[in-house]
């Protein structure tokens, strides 16, 4: 690990923050033999991802403990493009009109639990909400206890960064009980429950409808191009579902809120734009500015900091600069996003960057882009409307501890600092 890679690793924000004050293009994160560099320029990045086809993906080894060395957020080639062909078209299009009630009944559940005067963690309850939400998707009703369990082994890992450093580099299988055997112990019950459930709705058990009714279902059937899973396989993919999609989304989530609290004319503005529809959200055209707010919340704040590492398969030229194989290109959605050349006062939230336009692939790329562009964008982006449509129409917040909404990241996710509150203010009656 070079002093680059240190500070990234170890002053993550604040390292990217003095690169996105001097517009950084490119950064040598470590040196050939292997080369290592960090792209924070747009037409760069939009190189890279039109060129995807001559990377290979090189997986986070952060990550890998957790989904698995199979998961397809790491998988490359024809096993790469089955498992996109087959989930992709289940996470798009007329398939997300059957989320929409999953995702509306959740959020109700979770605001009915709310009284007037109580205080939220603001990103812990919006976890909730976003892990219901993909555990009911991936696996079926599955109930608190297995999510609750789910959600505990991911934030032993990843919580905070002492303990992600811990996790990371003290991956001893023996001796003193350490934070890594914890989370193999913990590991290994989750993934036997998750394959039971799977295998349950395999058999019809809890899923109703289709043998595809979830995502589970679908892995399970055998259909072609991706065939019969073996357990590992299936339990690599269930569990990359369950994580990328929730931590992402439960963050975006919150940083909205969170915006919008803030910001009170933009917050007036779109409960009068709701006042004027029944829509729940499901539908953009219905909500332009709500739409609008959620895109401006994810270029300021995006959750995922990073895209996923590519590996040059051939010797290449990166904006003139001669780039050998082998080098791992990561691009830098935050760099962008912050680049006053493309964003103009970019630290300013401004929805209205976001109406009546559409901004190229290169200079907005909260879901990455390129042949691994996030297979789960446009569930993520409905189920963002709905979640802050829903609180809107019946929560009153106000954020008690503003201070606390900086960005702090969680592996490698970055939400609000842990802690920030909101305090119910008002509980208007839900629709039954
Ligand atoms: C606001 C929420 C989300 C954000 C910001 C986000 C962001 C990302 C990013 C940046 C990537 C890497 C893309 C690249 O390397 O070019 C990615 C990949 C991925 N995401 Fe998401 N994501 C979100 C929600 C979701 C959801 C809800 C799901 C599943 C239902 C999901 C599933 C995936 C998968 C499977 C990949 C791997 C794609 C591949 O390698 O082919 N994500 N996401």
């Amino acid at each position: 690990m070079n002093r680059a890679q240190r500070r990234l690793f170890l002053g993550g924000l604040s390292f990217l923050d003095s690169l996105a004050a001097e517009q950084a293009d490119v950064v040598e994160l470590s040196p050939p033999p292997e080369q290592r560099l960090l792209v924070g320029n747009p037409e760069a990045i939009g190189q890279i991802f039109r060129a995807d086809r001559q990377m290979h993906l090189a997986g986070s080894d952060t990550l890998r403990p957790l989904v698995g060395d199979r998961s397809l957020l790491f998988a490359n080639g024809t096993r790469h493009a089955a498992y996109r062909q087959s989930i992709g078209p289940e996470l798009r299009g007329n398939a997300l009109r059957r989320y929409h009630s999953t995702i509306a009944d959740t959020t109700h559940a979770a605001i009915r639990t709310l009284a007037s005067g109580s205080v939220i963690e603001l990103t812990e309850w919006t976890r909730k909400i976003t892990l219901n939400v993909i555990g009911t998707i991936v696996l079926g009703p599955c109930g608190e206890d297995l999510l609750h369990r789910f959600s505990t082994w991911v934030d032993g890992a990843l919580g905070s960064v002492p303990r992600t450093l811990l996790y990371r580099y003290l991956r001893t299988p023996v001796g003193l009980p350490t934070p890594w055997r914890t989370f193999l112990r913990r590991r290994e019950v989750i993934d036997r429950d998750v394959l039971h459930r799977a295998r349950s709705a395999d058999r019809g058990g809890t899923v109703s409808g289709t043998p595809c009714g979830t995502l589970a279902g679908l892995l399970t059937s055998g259909r072609e191009p991706l065939g019969r899973l073996d357990d590992d396989d299936l339990r690599d993919q269930l569990v990359s579902l369950l994580f990328a999609g929730h931590e992402t989304t439960a963050s975006a989530t919150a940083w909205t809120l969170f915006w919008l609290e803030r910001h009170p004319q933009v917050l007036a503005d779109v409960r009068e734009e709701l006042a004027a529809t029944t829509s729940e959200g499901s539908n953009a055209k219905d909500v332009p500015l709500l739409d609008a707010v959620c895109r401006e919340s994810l270029r300021l704040t995006p959750p995922a900091t990073l895209a996923g590492n590519r590996v040059l398969t051939e010797d290449w030229d990166l904006l003139g600069r001669p780039t050998a194989a082998g080098t791992r290109l990561t691009p830098s959605i935050y760099l962008v996003h912050r680049r006053p050349d493309v964003h103009p006062d970019p630290l300013r939230f401004d929805p209205g960057r976001f109406l009546g336009t559409r901004m190229p692939a290169q200079d907005y790329l909260p879901f990455g882009g390129g042949l691994r562009r996030c297979l789960g964008a446009d569930f993520a982006m409905l189920e963002l409307r709905m979640i802050v449509a829903a609180v809107l129409r019946s929560l009153d917040l106000r954020c008690v501890n503003p201070r606390r909404g900086v960005p702090q990241l969680r592996g490698a996710a970055m939400g609000p600092k842990p802690g920030l509150r909101m305090e119910v203010r008002h509980v208007r009656a839900l629709p039954t």
